[in-house]
């Protein structure tokens, strides 16, 4: 095996279909459980003040999983505002997400919780209904929580770096990723890149690494910068240095333009994430269509192909009954 294929081998899956090398996403829908939110990052274009935003009703979610099955979406991503740990109303906020993802298993779609940091035993039990988690670390070092973290406690580098260890721990397949461009240095990136790699050297539970470029938009407490496309691409070189080759890199498509696309699958991404009508964290800019992206990319000779939330290699880390119900969505159709 040549030195480009084994970087691209991802444990029992052929990432090289003929001469067309093959790049993911997932049809996935994204659920807010609330848009309230105890922090305030100050790139932030979702979150509303405590008690501005009512939560998702249960009923209402239960209305539309059936069609969402019907449309092809696999994955509900489970994206939510933070009720702080001390809160008197943190039990029921985690109630809440807790039966959001029971209601998507029972329809027959494969939960993806983000949700920020929880505590050990609030992991445990979203395991029991989640195929995979997520949570960004967005950077280690400790000088954003004087700049744009300086309101946002939950995004202390030791509490994001806890979380990934006990998932780790707990063996829930993981995303994670960084978001660049927000007053750090490319030498930072490298920190926070091996602070990742060093977590999945001892635990092996990473699927894949987002590199988020920060994206400005209309609702953001202060106006930001966006990354410009070459740095996006240096991150992509230094991620795939840092990073050992079973880790996906994904990008997300609709914060670039298709020329940065190719660049950064040239330099080693692999994957589009997840792709939902709306892009609930970046609003201002929308998702394109699965023909759109496959229009673009061809021509370079990729091809893409959809996946399920959770990576083929982590399947037997599934408690039943969801291990099965992943097995019935790789039966029934070709997915990575
Ligand atoms: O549409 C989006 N999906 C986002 N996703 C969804 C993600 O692309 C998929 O859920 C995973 O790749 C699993 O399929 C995130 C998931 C995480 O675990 C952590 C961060 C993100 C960030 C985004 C995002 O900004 N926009
Ligand atoms: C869910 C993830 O979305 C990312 N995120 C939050 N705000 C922005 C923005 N303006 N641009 C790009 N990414 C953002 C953070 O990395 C967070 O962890
Ligand atoms: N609040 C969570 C985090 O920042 C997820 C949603 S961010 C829009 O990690
Ligand atoms: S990025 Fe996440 S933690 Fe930060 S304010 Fe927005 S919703 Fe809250």
């Amino acid at each position: 095996m040549d030195q480009a294929r084994a970087v691209d081998a991802r444990s029992g899956l052929l990432t090289q279909n003929g001469s067309h090398r093959v790049v993911t996403y997932s049809r996935a829908y994204t659920l807010v459980p609330t848009y309230e939110c105890f922090n305030r990052c100050t790139y932030c274009n979702f979150r509303v003040d405590p008690g501005h935003s009512p939560w998702l009703s249960l009923e209402h979610v239960a209305q539309q999983l059936p069609t969402l099955r019907r449309q092809g979406v696999c994955e509900v991503l489970v994206l939510s505002g933070e009720v702080a740990p001390s809160s008197p109303r943190r039990d029921d906020w985690f109630c809440h997400i807790y039966q959001i993802c029971a209601l998507a298993l029972e329809a027959g779609l494969l939960p993806h919780t983000n949700a920020g940091p929880l505590s050990r035993d609030e992991m445990a039990h979203l395991r029991q209904v989640n195929v995979s988690m997520g949570l960004m670390v967005e950077q280690v070092t400790p000088k954003l929580l004087d700049t744009v973290h300086r309101h946002a406690p939950s995004k202390r580098p030791e509490a994001r770096l806890q979380q990934l260890a006990w998932a780790g721990e707990l063996g829930i397949p993981f995303t994670t990723g960084l978001l660049l461009g927000l007053g750090e240095s490319e030498a930072d990136w490298v920190d926070s890149l091996g602070a990742i790699a060093t977590l999945q050297t001892r635990y092996g539970h990473i699927q894949e690494v987002i590199l988020q470029p920060h994206s400005p938009g209309q609702q953001q407490l202060q106006p930001g910068m966006s990354l410009d496309e070459a740095a996006l691409v240096r991150a992509v070189h230094l991620a795939r240095e840092c990073l050992p080759p079973e880790v996906a890199i994904q990008i997300p498509p609709n914060l670039v333009s298709h020329q940065g696309l190719l660049d950064c699958l040239t330099a080693g991404a692999r994957d589009l994430g997840g792709i939902s009508p709306v892009d609930e964290v970046n609003p201002d800019y929308e998702h394109p269509t699965p023909e759109s992206l496959e229009d673009a990319i061809a021509p370079s000779g990729w091809q893409l192909q959809p996946r399920l939330p959770v990576y083929a290699q982590y399947d037997s880390w599934l408690p039943e009954p969801m291990r099965s119900l992943v097995q019935s969505w790789r039966n029934s159709l070709s997915y990575l």
